[in-house]
């Protein structure tokens, strides 16, 4: 001891060396002394030894003086707490051994009919909102059905009703021999809570619906439909405005939703076939009169499109960079659209514009992606090319064009790959033919055409393409490759124009710049209703063209917001299909 803790151990490990030399020399009892002195309790007992004189040599402070007297309060907080917790569940488990959850029923009448089905007593509380259900009468039977309960609807929110279920009685009246316009009548009168009696149907279907985004390719309206069950129940929509599909169990009327939206309740609207099915009766029934049709929504299936940029051949002396391309544009209308049937000889452009609905996902562009192809657009004059060449002199590092081709020999200081890819008529012809050509067309007799490689370039060296594009371009700009986000500019209100036009100049057929005119700003807006007609569908983006500088600062944040916000694009772009 007087070698202190530490040395205990030491002298132990002494004595143990000692007496494993006595088991060596077998004298009597060593092995059991040797196991005794080297066991590890011996071992543990001489640690605590050693810790307890350290603490004696310099001894801590004691935290409480009393602090056994702090287990009683601590246990009893304890205590209590898993008491009230056993409490708890004992009493859950008494209430479940006794069945006491259910409700107290009163006693079942003795004298109901064996064959008295089940049925249930529903009652809504009326809001401002429509009950969200349709009904329908069985022609046979006359019994009262509940054709369709709207998604989001008050019906469908209760959880109660439900498509199939036979109606009894509406407040109390029996529906026996009624209208289904009487049973809505009754309906309609009923202040507070109203009350059905029902015969639930008995399997109900299992909906396994998927989420379904379409973009619509034309416009609806329910009241001018007479197809539709309820005109009430029907949601209108304008081409080009996102719908979520939130139910498809009829194959001919879905539900529908408008997005961005808050509404709660869905519409009706035509499913894909019943339209597809519409409009071939259409086709097949009748003669060619586009503005004879009133009904709903085929007028943009089936106007005529000749009409729409109907622009004389005109001759004109052509000067500047690039303007050939967009003087033979111009003529060559009539030209660039065999292109297209070219292109797709089953005619899938008229298939592609005839879809009454485009399926589309939300995407959002990674930073390693390629940028989309800005695509620009409007009626001649009203700015198109002015905008594209100042936002690609904001920052010709990060935009640029696409180079047309030419068959058109280069003039002296032009060069190859700079103003135009000259390139001779047979392999022209060669392009045209492999459809290489978003579009083209012919000038004085020469050939010039905008192609999908001259797109792709800038898009592979880390740029963002900005072209311009006429109606007929848009379908072969649509497509998972290119992914082209459609600007549409279109032109302010006549004054606005005569404003800000005044130190402006037109490029017409006939002079390459002289002032505008009145009738030029009426041609405009005369293009530009046509367009908006045809084409509102595709239009990612809709600028008014007013004052340059606001515009070119409107244009430079659409592309940003293209490139960099998630937008509605085709799914067909993101999960190609056998057809894209
Ligand atoms: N917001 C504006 N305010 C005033 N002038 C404008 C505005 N936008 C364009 N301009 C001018 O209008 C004229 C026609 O514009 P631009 O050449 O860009 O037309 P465009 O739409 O490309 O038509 P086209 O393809 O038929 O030539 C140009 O002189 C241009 O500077």
């Amino acid at each position: 001891a007087g070698r202190g803790g530490s040395g205990l151990r030491q002298i132990l490990t002494d004595v143990i060396e000692e007496v494993r030399r006595s088991v060596h020399q077998d004298i009597d009892g060593a092995d059991i002394l040797h196991s005794l002195l080297n066991s590890p309790w011996l071992q543990s007992l001489l640690k605590v030894y050693e810790c307890l004189q350290r603490h004696l040599r310099n001894s801590p402070p004691p935290a409480l003086d009393y602090a056994s007297g702090l287990i009683w309060d601590t246990c009893l907080k304890f205590l209590t707490v898993v008491m009230l917790v056993f409490q708890a569940l004992l009493s859950a488990h008494d209430t479940v051994a006794q069945k006491d959850y259910e409700p107290v029923l009163p006693p079942m009448p003795d004298d109901i009919p064996d064959d008295e089905e089940a049925t249930r007593i529903v009652c809504l509380v009326k809001n401002k909102q429509p009950l969200g259900a349709t009904i329908k009468r069985n022609e046979v039977t006359g019994e009262i059905f509940i054709a369709r309960v709207i998604h989001g609807g008050l019906a469908d929110r209760s959880g109660l009703l439900h498509a199939g279920d036979r109606i009894i009685e509406v407040n109390g009246f029996s529906v026996d021999g009624m209208e289904p316009e009487q049973v809505i009548q009754v309906v309609a009168r009923s202040q507070g809570t109203i009350m059905f009696k029902v015969v639930p149907i008995t399997e109900r279907p299992v909906h396994n619906q998927t989420m379904l985004y379409v973009r619509a390719m034309a416009d609806y309206s329910p009241q001018q439909d007479p197809a539709i069950p309820c005109a009430d129940a029907g949601m209108s929509f304008k081409k080009g405005e996102i719908l979520e599909i939130v139910d498809q169990t009829d194959a001919l009327w879905w539900q529908a939703k408008k997005l961005p939206s808050n509404m709660s309740c869905a519409g009706l609207i035509p499913s894909t076939n019943l339209l597809k099915r519409k409009q071939r009766e259409f086709w097949w029934s009748q003669p060619y009169q586009p503005h004879a049709l009133t009904w709903i929504m085929f007028l943009s299936f089936f106007s005529a499109e000749e009409d729409l940029m109907a622009l004389d051949e005109k001759c004109v002396e052509a000067a500047g960079f690039r303007r050939s391309m967009r003087l033979c544009r111009r003529r060559s209308h009539s030209v660039t659209q065999p292109s297209c049937h070219n292109r797709c000889p089953s005619s899938c452009c008229y298939s592609a514009m005839s879809s009454p609905y485009e399926e589309v996902v939300r995407h959002q562009r990674l930073p390693q992606d390629a940028h989309r192809l800005i695509a620009l657009l409007g009626p001649s004059g009203v700015g198109v090319n002015e905008l594209r060449r100042r936002l690609i002199e904001t920052n010709p590092n990060i935009f640029q064009g696409a180079i047309p081709h030419t068959t058109r020999a280069p003039r002296g200081y032009e060069e190859s790959g700079r103003e135009y890819y000259f390139t001779s008529r047979e392999i022209f012809d060669n392009m045209v033919y492999n459809n290489r050509f978003l579009e083209y067309g012919e000038y004085k007799g020469n050939f010039y055409g905008t192609s999908i490689e001259s797109v792709k370039e800038v898009l592979n060296s880390e740029k963002i393409c900005v072209i311009d594009i006429e109606p007929n371009a848009i379908q072969a700009v649509r497509t998972h490759e290119l992914k082209a986000y459609i600007i549409y500019v279109k032109p302010p209100t006549l004054e606005h124009l005569r404003e800000s036009r005044q130190d402006s100049y037109i490029i017409t057929n006939y002079y390459v710049n002289r002032p505008f005119k009145d009738e030029d700003f009426q041609e405009m807006e005369e293009t530009a209703r046509k367009m908006e007609a045809h084409y509102w569908q595709f239009f990612d983006h809709v600028m008014v063209n007013d004052d340059l500088e606001d515009s070119c600062a409107q244009l430079l944040t659409a592309v940003r917001k293209a490139q960099d916000d998630p937008q509605w694009v085709p799914a067909s772009w993101i999960r190609p299909t056998a057809e894209s």
